[in-house]
């Protein structure tokens, strides 16, 4: 299918192009001559130009490009506080210790600047059982002197049923003041609409490795995956003698205040540990990615080609044949891609309003699950707006992904299940998960069925084309993914070795959407950046269920809105920082409202501008829609918020948070995680 096939070459009238001439922001007046920059731009037609993927941007808007070094830079992608001039050359961090690390912290929790948030949340300075052995500090007169002066605006819990939960702490705290005056304080909302939180004892429990898994475990038994080659993981009745206690759990154990609140013990079991080469690390909420994922421990033996590995008669009776499992019809639902660190749950409720009819969690590794790591749970909270919500795992083996199913279907409310078996990340592959396992067709097959047999819940795997360019895979498999129990496949139309670079090859993902089963859905994935995108594909091939947008989703969010009804939307400036507004007022109320769930919003909020900068304003084009592999030149907006919004410069994102969350504090820095504008740089799925 020719890509520029469904693209459209337009004229906009000018009016709409100067507001404020005079300020450098905005475009020069059109008598002005143009730079070299824009010559060389404009020495070429508008189809030299897309064939190029340069995007076609309207002569009048080009600008010279920035006095900074290129987009692709870690220096103009990374902002240092304005505040903090010293600084700006510390974006390396000094190495620590582990023990050192753990030391600075609790001394920071003991600094005024840290309330203990009972204290906070009550005002009353006897409401913490923990009195002296408490980790946080109790000097309310200190923490007061020292707090920073409220950032503008309403706090985000005004109106709950209860008071803010975090009380003195909270950033917006004069305006809980003048709500008390008049005894407004309660509203009628409910104070949290999250659920999927972990629950203390099971927690306790995977910390302790006393969780039992009898599904899972006998689900394994019966396909042959528990014999001979035994799990690493713990093995129900197995290994109990050997198994270690937490030395401490935190003291704040039983303070369930902070939502999404994600304090890892401070030492795991020594056998889990040891298996996976790494320990469980600090975690603020703002862990990076790669924190996150740690090693497979298991070293289950994968059967071997054309072992028989049927179930055994005993076991059909236990569970539900695939066919039989609660069907999730995806046919034309717009479906919101899972989408590490920047797929959170404040950006998946600001795309539900926009449209999103599926969404899911980003992707969570199962041995994290199992050790009981919160940050890892925290990826697998629902709000109660999604109404059609699923969760992603990541895996090598069987009997990690069967038990993590098993948890999470007792422990959380989710609609479906997804396995990524398409996450190209090195760190990820070399433990044999993610798009490992696609040159492994067998694995593949145990942890299908094993996932499938232990729970009753739609069971769904997303997929590349293919570990190695040119060597696809999946229409080879299409058939026995479907009959091995999974009810949808979504395709990447991409090779894990081609990461980004080159477009998704959807006559591919045709090919496979026809081969597939009846039972089987298939969902396109891949560059989906427009209704007509979305149109092409559905009208293509019809055999696909539908499409998964993530890049598209993330640029400009109300692309979901732009689908159902069938339009591009020239969104103006003002109605993107709305959008940004609603974000952030989210943001407040998942991560807190007090200077650490400020800063914490603030550091999704950038991660999410990385690719916000992305989005070409529809006016400002001569051809339309954009692409997603167009390389802009540098270009104004018509207005000076819309000229802040298109820079690719991390310190004029960190401007945007400014705007919206106040100043950063002294010494802040920030880089993205995915560096987006490095077009062809690897993603997780
Ligand atoms: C920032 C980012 C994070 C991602 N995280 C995940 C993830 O957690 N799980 C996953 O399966 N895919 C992940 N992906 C891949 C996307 O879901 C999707 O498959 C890929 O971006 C291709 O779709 P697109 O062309 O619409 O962007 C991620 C992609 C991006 C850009």
């Amino acid at each position: 299918m020719d890509e520029s096939a469904t693209s459209t070459i337009i004229t906009t009238t000018e009016e709409s192009v100067v507001e404020n001439p005079e300020l450098s922001l905005v475009p020069p007046p059109p008598s002005e001559p143009a730079d070299s920059h824009s010559q060389s731009h404009s020495e070429l037609t508008t189809e030299e130009l897309v064939a190029k993927s340069i995007a076609p941007i309207k002569k009048h808007f080009l600008r010279p490009p920035p006095l900074r070094p290129s987009s692709n830079d870690a220096v103009s992608q990374t902002a240092t506080a304005a505040t903090a001039p010293s600084q700006s050359s510390s974006f390396v961090k000094d190495k620590k210790s582990k023990r050192q690390l753990k030391r600075e912290r609790r001394q920071d929790q003991k600094s005024s600047k840290n309330i203990c948030p009972l204290i906070a949340k009550t005002g009353d300075i006897t409401s913490c059982p923990y009195n002296d052995k408490c980790r946080f500090s109790h000097d309310v007169e200190g923490f007061k002197a020292q707090k920073p002066e409220d950032i503008e605006g309403e706090c985000p819990f005004l109106d709950s049923e209860e008071p803010c939960p975090y009380g003195l702490a909270c950033r917006f705290l004069g305006t809980h003041k003048s709500k008390d005056k008049d005894g407004v304080l309660g509203g009628k909302k409910k104070m949290s609409d999250e659920c999927n939180g972990l629950n203390k004892d099971v927690q306790k429990l995977l910390w302790k490795n006393k969780m039992k898994f009898p599904k899972a475990d006998a689900k394994l038994k019966a396909l042959g995956l528990l014999g001979k080659a035994k799990s690493k993981t713990k093995i129900v009745e197995e290994k109990e003698e050997h198994e270690t206690v937490p030395a401490e759990v935190p003291e704040e154990d039983d303070l369930d205040i902070k939502v999404g609140s994600d304090e890892p013990p401070m030492k795991k079991p020594k056998s889990v540990i040891e298996e996976n080469g790494s320990s469980a690390k600090a975690n603020n909420g703002d862990v990076t990615f790669m924190e996150k994922v740690v090693g497979e421990s298991c070293t289950q033996t994968e059967p071997e080609a054309g072992m028989d590995v049927t179930t055994p008669e005993s076991d059909r009776s236990l569970k539900l044949h695939p066919r039989e499992k609660k069907i999730i019809d995806f046919r034309e639902k717009l479906y919101l891609a899972p989408l590490t660190t920047v797929g959170n749950l404040p950006f998946r409720r600001v795309c539900k309003v926009l449209g999103a009819d599926v969404t899911c969690g980003e992707m969570a590794m199962c041995t994290n699950l199992l050790q009981g790591q919160a940050s890892e749970w925290a990826l697998l909270r629902r709000h109660s707006s999604e109404d059609l919500f699923g969760v992603q795992i990541c895996g090598a083996y069987p009997d990690t992904v069967a038990r993590a199913m098993e948890l999470i279907d007792q422990e959380c409310s989710v609609d479906f299940i997804d396995i990524n078996m398409g996450c190209p990340i090195d760190i990820v592959v070399e433990k044999g998960a993610g798009s490992a396992l696609l040159n492994k067709p067998m694995r593949i097959k145990s942890i299908i069925e094993a996932a499938s047999g232990t729970v009753d819940k739609p069971i769904t795997v997303k997929v590349r084309t293919g570990f190695f360019e040119g060597k696809n895979r999946i229409d080879s498999l299409i058939t026995d993914i479907g009959n091995w129990g999974a009810s949808a496949v979504t395709i990447h139309g991409r090779s894990r070795q081609q990461r980004y670079s080159k477009l998704a090859n959807w006559d591919y993902v045709y090919q496979c959407a026809r081969k597939a089963p009846d039972a089987l859905q298939v969902m396109g994935n891949g560059d989906v950046f427009s209704y007509l995108d979305w149109n092409t594909r559905k009208a293509d091939c019809p055999e696909l269920a539908t499409c998964m947008i993530a890049r598209g989703a993330l640029i400009k969010p109300w692309i979901f809105t732009e689908i159902k009804e069938q339009r591009h939307w020239d969104i103006t400036s003002g109605e993107r920082l709305n959008i940004l507004k609603d974000f952030v007022r989210l943001g407040l109320e998942h991560w807190g409202s007090d200077t650490k769930g400020v800063e914490t919003t603030r550091r999704f909020l950038l991660e999410w501008l990385s690719y916000t900068c992305r989005y070409i304003p529809v006016g400002l084009l001569d051809v339309i829609p954009q692409r997603l592999n167009w390389r802009p030149p540098s270009y104004y907006g018509r207005d000076d918020l819309e000229t802040l919004m298109v820079s690719d410069s991390a310190a004029d994102w960190v401007r945007i948070s400014e705007m919206l969350l106040g100043k950063v504090p002294d010494g802040f820095t920030f880089a993205p995680k995915h560096k987006s504008n490095a077009y062809d740089r690897a993603e997780n799925g």
